[in-house]
Order: C-alpha cells, then structure tokens, then sequence
C-alpha cells in the first residue's frame, strides 16, 4: 500500500503520539553517535548501540550468554576495543593482544589503579583496603611488596609444602574410602565438593595456621558468604550517582552487616596470634612455622616501612588471599578434571606421564612435579579454554593516554578479555605474553601465581596417580555438559560426578 494513502488513515491520537514515540529513537541515535565522540572531544572506541538510562546493559543480560562471552561476540562486531556505557560508568573492553598489550605494558602505570565504585567505598571505608581492590598509590606498593617478597615468595609458598601434602593426603583417603565402600554400586564420588574443601582447607590453614580456634568454623562460614558480597557488579556500582540505586538494592545492608562480622572474627584471630607468639606468655609458638597472619603481625611491628602497615590493612589482606585465591584455584582444578574426563586419551597420557615419575615412590612428591612436562600443559590448556577470572579485575584510568589510536580519558574502567579463541597456544601464561593473559600482566598481575599453581598440580597430580577414574555407567564423554555458571569466577554449571577405581595404595595419616 502507497505510504502516502496509510498516513490519511492514520487516527488523530497517532499522529499526537509519533513525537512521543520519536523521543527514545533520537535519544537512542544521540548515544550511538556520541560512542565515538567524548564530551571533551576524545576520539573514543566504537560501541553497540545504547539506550537511555542503562547505556548497554542490555547488551549483556539474556540471549543465553553469560556476559564474558557475550562480551566476545561483541567485540568480534565492534572490534579489540569498543566503548561500553554501563549505567553510568564509561568502560571499555580490550579483547586482543595489541589493545592488552598496550594497556598493562605501555600504558601500565596509567592503568594501575582500580575502579572504586559505591559498594567499594561502603566495604572499605578509609582503610586504605588491602592489596587487590586498592587505589594505585603508596600503601597499594608497600602492600604489594609485602605480597611478592613475604607472602607469595617462592620460600613462602615451599614453606607451605606439609600442609599441602597432609591435606591431600586426608582427600584421597577420603574419596578411597569412598571409592571402596562404593564399588559394588559404582557409587559416584563428588569430586567438585572434595576439590572445593581442600582448597578452603589449604588455603585457610596458610592464612591463619592450623591451630584450633573457638570461632573457626564462624570464620569459614563469613569467608564462603564474602565473595556473594564482594563489590563490584551491583546496582549501586553501576549507577553511583543515584541514591534510589542505594535504597532499592539489597547490597549496601548485607555488605554492612558482613563487614561488621569480619572485622569482629578478624579481631578474634589477631589477638589469638598475638597472644601465640608473645615471648611473655612462655608459649613455644616461634618454632611453628609461620601462617600468613603472623608474618604480617610481623612486620607491623617491624620499622622501616614508610607507612605503617594498620591492623585494618592486615584483615582486608587476609581477605583478599581467600577471594583471590580459593574459588579460583578450585575453579581451575574443576575444569581440569572436567576435561580429562571428556578427553580420556589426554588423561590416559598424563595418567601415565605420572605413574612412570612416581613409579618408585609409591606416592607423589611435590618437589618432582617440575618434570612432569605434559602435566603442565593440560593446566596451561585447562585455563585457556576456562579462565577463572575470564574478564579480569577490572583496572581504571589514572592518567590521559591512548590505545590503539583512541583516547583513553581519566576514570575510564577498562575490562580486559582474556579468553582467546583459536588452537592451542605454547605462549606464556604469567604475563609476559599478551596472547593468553589468565593471571593478568603488567603491575597488578596475580601475585599468587605460584601459589595456585602449586595448590593445583599436587592434587590433580595425586589423584590421577593413586585413582582411576570413569563416567557414570551410560554416560559417555560427549554427554558432559560443560556450561558454565556466572559469579565471582567462572565456575562449571554442573557439578562433577565421577567413578573412582582406586589403583595405587594411598600411604596411611602419619601422626
Ligand atoms: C588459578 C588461580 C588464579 C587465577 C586465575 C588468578 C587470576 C588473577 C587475575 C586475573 C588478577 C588480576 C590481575 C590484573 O589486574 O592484571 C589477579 C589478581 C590478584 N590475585 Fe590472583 N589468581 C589466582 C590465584 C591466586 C592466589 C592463589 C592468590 C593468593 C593466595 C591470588 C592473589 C591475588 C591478588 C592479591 C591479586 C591482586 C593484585 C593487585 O591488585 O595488585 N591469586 N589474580
């Protein structure tokens, strides 16, 4: 039908409405053209389309994508660096290795610093927080130094070579005993769950040591609810200037109420340090080896330091060490053992990689993991294709710069991707190679690298070699469902659930 002839039927109330209707249109074209035009006239990355209000949000809920992925698909569109509104907060995503590069090495000290967002703020107060979430500046550097030469040295993460092995040793006793009860039904152990407690486990006993406390149980539950309350990705952050933002979501007085909490069981725990290795009290605690607490109750006491490392910096960096390191590590020991049990070839070869090292130990010792070859490049491919952290922490702009020929303005988020498609890669995975980022680069890159690393080779190690393992009876390697869940990391949407035939003796507790 002719257009002309539609528009003498239109009805009077349409034609008032038209205007209304062409206001989101206008507005919507406004916020497409200004994507690559900034308010001081930046020559800034391309984006999606936008909405008022909201900005791309909607981009990256729905459509079945968790939003690292949908993220992706994106940035194959708008291109390695494209410009996001999210709610309010500009935010701009790098998704190659020339935009990463350029962001973590040659602008590295402009992006040094991370976005502080409400909830932030409401979470740390001034305390100056501890090492991951803190503003680029002197107490960051003090901190982050204390973390590279006390807390994650190569010595340190050694000295903590007993209590990995004695909780492995307690895991695989555990799923033997399992295994063994089980065996006629083919029972399926729950190895998500076993990894999970012998992270948690390892973890919390390098933090705070292994003695008993009254309120360690109280202590684990606070850390297992921190992270659902961790800042960063709710209303609040997403719009900072709305106080409705603040009224109408939940965070603001759940964070209050575990913030109140931690730093009570946190004081519980220093004061149980401090009267442990009080010479006064006559308690032998100086020959036990040194959790993470004491060493950092250590140099608080120590001079030297150009700022004073404050009883608060010390509990906020406890924190930091689970949140940063426990579902992490557990998320990359689960994917691991996912896909050995969708490849079986693969884990056939590293079962046999790892029964030829330890053939004349009997069991596997740690220090001899540097030669398993093959080992380490199923971790190194477990966390290309399942990068815990597959967006990184997200890092903000401190200083005018450009990347990729875009100008980068002062308090821009920056994301980066760190998922890479494409074959298998022989690139470095600890920052020096921008191809395959999963620890981050440049001066905030993971400091506990060698930490997670040692945490997950020794068990994955451990269990392949005393245990072997199969798919529930009918299920084959092609039905695993490998989806995965959104949250703090990137977990595996369904748990794991394998047949364990035990196959090397596992050695008996020694007391
Ligand atoms: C597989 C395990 C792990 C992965 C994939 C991982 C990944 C990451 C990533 C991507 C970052 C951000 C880096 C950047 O901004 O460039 C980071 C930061 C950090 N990680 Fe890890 N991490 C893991 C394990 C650990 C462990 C075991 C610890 C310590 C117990 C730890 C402590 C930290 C800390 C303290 C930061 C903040 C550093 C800073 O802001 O200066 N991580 N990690």
């Amino acid at each position: 039908m002719p257009l002309p002839a539609m528009a003498v039927y239109l009805p009077l109330h349409m034609l008032i409405l038209l205007p209304l209707l062409a206001i989101p249109v206008l507005l919507l074209l406004r916020s497409r053209s200004s994507a690559s035009r900034g308010n001081g006239g930046e020559r800034l990355p391309p984006g999606p389309w936008a909405l008022p209000m909201i900005g791309h949000l909607h981009h990256l809920i729905g459509r079945g994508e968790l939003p690292h992925r949908r993220l992706r698909t994106l940035a194959r569109r708008h291109g390695p660096l494209m410009l996001l509104r999210l709610g309010e907060v500009q935010t701009v995503v790098a998704s190659s290795a020339k935009a990463a590069s350029e962001i973590l090495k040659t602008n590295d000290v402009a992006f040094a610093t991370r976005p502080m967002g409400r909830l932030a703020q409401l979470w740390y107060q001034d305390s100056g927080g501890g090492v991951a979430y803190a503003p680029y500046g002197d107490g960051w550097r003090q901190l982050r130094k204390i973390c590279t030469m006390e807390l994650f040295s190569n010595s340190r993460v050694a000295s903590f070579r007993p209590i990995r092995h004695a909780e492995v040793g307690r895991r695989l006793r555990a799923v033997a005993a399992e295994a063994g009860a089980n065996q006629q039904q083919q029972q399926q152990v729950k190895l998500t769950r076993r990894i999970a407690d012998y992270v948690l486990d390892i973890t919390v006993r390098a933090i705070i040591g292994s003695r008993e406390f009254a309120e360690r149980d109280a202590y684990i539950q606070m850390l297992k609810e921190v992270p659902e309350i961790v800042p960063g990705m709710g209303l609040p952050d997403f719009f900072p200037s709305s106080s409705l933002a603040m009224r109408v979501s939940r965070m603001p007085a759940l964070l209050a109420r575990t913030r109140g909490n931690m730093h009570r069981l946190m004081d519980v725990i220093i004061k149980e340090h401090l009267e442990f290795r009080a010479p006064a009290t006559g308690a032998s605690g100086g020959e036990e080896e040194e959790d993470l607490v004491d060493v950092l109750l250590r140099l608080q006491k120590e001079a030297g330091f150009q700022h004073p490392v404050t009883t608060e910096n010390i509990k906020f960096v406890m924190l930091d060490m689970f949140n940063a390191g426990s579902e992490t590590s557990s998320t990359a020991l689960t994917w691991a053992m996912a896909e050995l049990m969708r490849n079986p070839r693969v884990r056939h070869k590293l079962q046999e990689e790892i029964r030829q090292e330890f053939a004349d130990d009997g069991e596997v010792m740690e220090e001899k993991l540097g030669n398993l070859r093959y080992l380490h490049m199923v971790i190194k491919e477990t966390l290309r294709l399942h990068p815990p952290a597959p967006l990184m922490v997200p890092r903000q702009c401190r200083t005018p710069c450009q990347v990729l020929g875009y100008d980068m303005p002062v308090g821009l988020t920056v994301m980066r991707s760190s998922c890479r498609s494409g074959e298998q890669c022989d690139k470095d995975f600890k920052g020096v190679d921008f191809e395959f980022i999963p620890f981050g680069a440049g001066r905030r890159v993971c400091p506990g690298i060698s930490m997670a690393l040692a945490n997950v080779e020794l068990v994955l190690t451990a269990m392949l070699f005393h245990f072997d393992f199969e798919l529930p009876m009918g299920m084959s390697p092609e039905d695993m469902d490998m989806t995965e869940k959104l949250g703090i990391s990137m977990e595996r949407k369904a748990k794991l659930f394998v047949v364990v035939v035990p196959r090397v003796l596992v050695p008996p507790a020694v007391e």
